[in-house]
């Protein structure tokens, strides 16, 4: 073994052991956890779709701590300005007005996680604000840039009270590597812990029982990439991926059938190169967490919708049905490309 595979070695380790210990506070996640943590390997920003309470903020501050970073949160709403993610302004107990540093910038080059809640309830002119930062990780403010080399972006999007709401471009959702649902945990001796057990009732506490800093959260963007380049990809798996891509823009072509509705009349656009290989990114990172240096078909499967169902465009009539169609169109894709 050399040098760099057994640093990636050592890293995934690392990377389980993460794992493992905020499943320690998050219950019942598992599958949003490994999600989680491909996207922190991965080096991407993600969406988050769940109803309120059921741990959103719980597990994102459970992966700020493990990862040792800064943490920081904001509530969309109607009135929120591009601004108050920068700076605060006050009158001092002095009686003077004062200026603070907002949300994003107050940790500086800490800020590993930033959670942008209910996204949707603030204004195009926030949003636009946020891709800026999510595709450049800086902004300019008092007089000099801030840098967020280290930072990732979760945006959550109410989904059930939709008034005042903006909801966001396709543009804006395809700088999302993903989109994660979070439910509540269907087990039933679970359900009875989050309700019974006070420890899962003070969420500061809970945080505060996980291991902090288990990883050097500032070398993440080079193992990112040691990752992305040590695991291969056949071949064969390249076609793969480059069929499953096509049947994207046009399911009908594959003989994607759905009930009550034309596939041949349903796509405005298929996945953008971007979520390609965005995909591609993830599933490197799913191999490597299973321990191989190359990709299987069912890397690219496991990450499949996460990556891709957010950023498919639908035609008009059809897209108020996104939720319905979404989930059958991904299942019909994945059923109908022959998998080598
Ligand atoms: N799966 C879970 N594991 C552990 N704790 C949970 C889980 N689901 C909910 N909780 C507990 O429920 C409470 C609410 O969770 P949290 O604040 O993380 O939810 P949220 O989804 O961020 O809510 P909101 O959307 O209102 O901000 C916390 O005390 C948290 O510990």
């Amino acid at each position: 073994m050399d040098r760099s595979d057994a640093l990636l070695q050592d890293w995934r380790e690392r990377a389980l052991a993460i794992e493992r210990e905020v499943s320690t506070a998050v219950m019942g996640q598992a599958r949003v956890i490994r999600l989680v943590n491909t996207a922190v390997f991965a080096r991407g920003h993600v969406l988050l779709q769940g109803d309120v309470g059921v741990g959103k903020t719980t597990l994102l501050r459970a992966f700020a701590r493990v990862l040792g970073g800064a943490y920081a949160r904001t509530e969309g709403t109607i009135d929120l300005m591009p601004n108050d993610l920068i700076y605060y302004t006050y009158i001092s107990a002095e009686g003077r007005p004062a200026v603070d540093p907002g949300p994003l910038i107050e940790h500086g080059e800490d800020l590993a996680i930033f959670f942008f809640n209910e996204i949707n309830r603030a204004r195009p002119q926030v949003h636009s604000l946020l891709l800026r930062v999510m595709a450049e990780r800086s902004v300019s403010a008092f007089n000099r840039e801030w840098r967020f080399p280290h930072l990732q972006v979760f945006a959550d999007r109410n989904r059930v009270e939709r008034e005042e709401t903006f909801e966001i471009a396709s543009a804006a959702r395809d700088r999302f590597m993903m989109e994660v649902t979070i439910e509540t945990p269907a087990d039933e001796d679970q359900r009875r812990a989050l309700m019974f057990d006070p420890r899962y009732h003070d969420t500061d506490a809970l945080v505060a029982s996980l291991a902090g800093g288990m990883l050097a959260y500032r070398e993440l963007n080079d193992i990112a990439a040691q990752i992305q380049r040590s695991v291969q990809t056949s071949e064969r798996l390249q076609q793969y991926a480059l069929e499953l891509w096509r049947a994207t823009a046009a399911p009908a072509d594959y003989g994607v059938k759905l009930s009550g509705l034309d596939t041949a009349q349903l796509m405005l656009a298929g996945a953008s190169p971007r979520g390609m290989s965005m995909l591609l990114r993830a599933a490197r990172v799913t191999a490597w967490l299973e321990g191989r240096d190359y990709a299987t078909p069912e890397d690219l499967q496991a990450v499949f919708d996460v990556t891709i169902a957010h950023r498919l465009c639908f035609q008009p009539v059809y897209e108020m049905r996104r939720p319905e169609i979404a989930a059958p169109l991904i299942a019909g894709i994945l059923g109908s490309v022959a998998a080598p």
